[in-house]
């Protein structure tokens, strides 16, 4: 029986206990129509064919000190599922757990088939252990830092940084206006945002696992590059303030006017440097992060697949694990389609073997499950057998 016919016959079944042995392997249909979710997904047989698979979960989740863990890659891959599943993973062997989606078109929610939106933490319903689930929203975070300034304007918050004298050239711009002005990377800035929160704030410090479901790719590489860009913007500026303050004291001195001391850089922009150098560190500790690339057996997506490690490569972002996601289950009785999609995704695996980039990661292969990932049941039935 193909996958697609079981899925129609479970979109007709409501009240079906009956497990369904398919070709090869028990059904995540069967399973949850069942009310159980304990069974082993693919047999033996399916299992040796996909060689090598394992996560190593037993070294993602021995260690006791927090651990930031990534999901990345081409749109549609199953980011949000391997990530919802590593969670609730992780708190059901006993780590306080924080699921993140940084991802502007959120689908935790959906995953976990609860509402998760909102932009707060929420508790996840339906597992024992500890798990908190985020939509970041840009929204929530202009409402923080609205509360968090006090409504200032941009001159007085330039003038408090000690940057008065540029402040003239933006006039009375309010803070509120470029808040709400479409601005390309506020996802990105609500993001770093709250991975401080998660740093510094002790109300987090108990959590010592956070997974974050990203964006498809070209926004998480923005993410992750954003620390580099601040870094260098605040360097920058305080270059430009000392020049100032050296040319305006000279200036001064030269019509007899007493000389300006020479300012240290404000302490707003120090501490703000030393923050994203906090985030960007955070990134690129092998010891605290991981970023897990998650793709699918197509030409097209292991290619965007090899291009985000080498750009992750570039950044010194950890990459240990490559997910292929959605691999098609052996099955006894192979349909013509069937048959040739297997092959397609043999050579692809192939691919992986020879591409530079993706053969020194330890490689997961995902099955394509016979219904739709959504709930904390399906997502425990994923997690053992992408997680083991
Ligand atoms: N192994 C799998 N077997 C069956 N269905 C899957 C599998 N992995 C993911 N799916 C389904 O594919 C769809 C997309 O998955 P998911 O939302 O996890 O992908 P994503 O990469 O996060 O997508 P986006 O880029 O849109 O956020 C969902 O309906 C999910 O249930």
């Amino acid at each position: 029986m193909t996958a697609s016919l079981l899925l129609s016959r479970v979109s007709r079944a409501t009240s079906s206990i009956t497990i369904r042995r398919v070709a090869g392997f028990n059904s995540l249909n069967a399973q949850i129509l069942g009310g159980s979710i304990s069974g082993t997904f693919f047999r033996e047989r399916s299992l040796a064919t996909l060689a090598q698979g394992a996560s190593h979960f037993d070294e993602m989740v021995s260690v006791d000190q927090r651990k930031y863990y990534l999901l990345g890659g081409k749109g549609g891959v199953g980011k949000t599922s391997c990530a919802a599943s590593l969670a609730v993973k992780f708190a059901s062997h006993g780590h306080p757990t924080i699921v993140v989606s940084t991802d502007p078109a959120h689908s935790l929610s959906d995953s976990f088939s609860q509402d998760l939106s909102g932009g707060v933490l929420k508790p996840v319903q339906g597992v024992d252990s500890t798990l908190l689930a985020l939509e970041i929203t840009p929204e929530t975070m202009k409402e923080e830092i609205k509360s968090q300034s006090g409504g200032k304007s941009v001159k007085n918050m330039m003038d408090s940084m000690g940057l008065g004298m540029f402040a003239g050239e933006l006039g009375d711009l309010n803070l509120e206006d470029m808040l709400n002005a479409a601005s390309p990377g506020i996802d990105e800035i609500a993001a770093i945002s709250k991975v401080l929160q998660f740093m510094e704030s002790p109300e987090y410090s108990r959590f010592t696992r956070i997974v974050f479901d990203t964006a498809p790719t070209g926004h998480t590489l923005r993410l992750l590059s954003l620390p580099d860009f601040y870094d260098s913007s605040i360097s920058k500026i305080t270059k430009l303030k000392k020049k100032v303050t050296a040319a305006a004291s000279a200036f001064k001195s030269m019509f007899g006017k007493k000389e300006i001391q020479q300012q240290e850089p404000s302490n707003e922009l120090d501490q703000l440097k030393e923050r994203m150098e906090k985030v960007r560190n955070v990134f690129r500790d092998v010891n605290t992060t991981e970023f897990v690339i998650v793709t699918i057996p197509t030409v097209m997506a292991i290619n965007e697949s090899s291009r985000l490690h080498a750009s992750l490569r570039k950044e010194n972002v950890p990459v240990h694990r490559l997910i292929v996601n959605q691999l098609l289950p052996q099955s006894e009785s192979d349909c013509k389609f069937c048959s040739m999609r297997r092959k397609e995704q043999t050579r692809v695996l192939g691919l992986i073997q020879n591409d530079t980039e993706l053969s020194g990661l330890k490689l997961i292969q995902s099955p394509l499950l016979d219904a739709e990932i959504r709930g904390v049941p399906a997502l425990k039935f994923m997690g053992d057998h992408v997680w083991r």
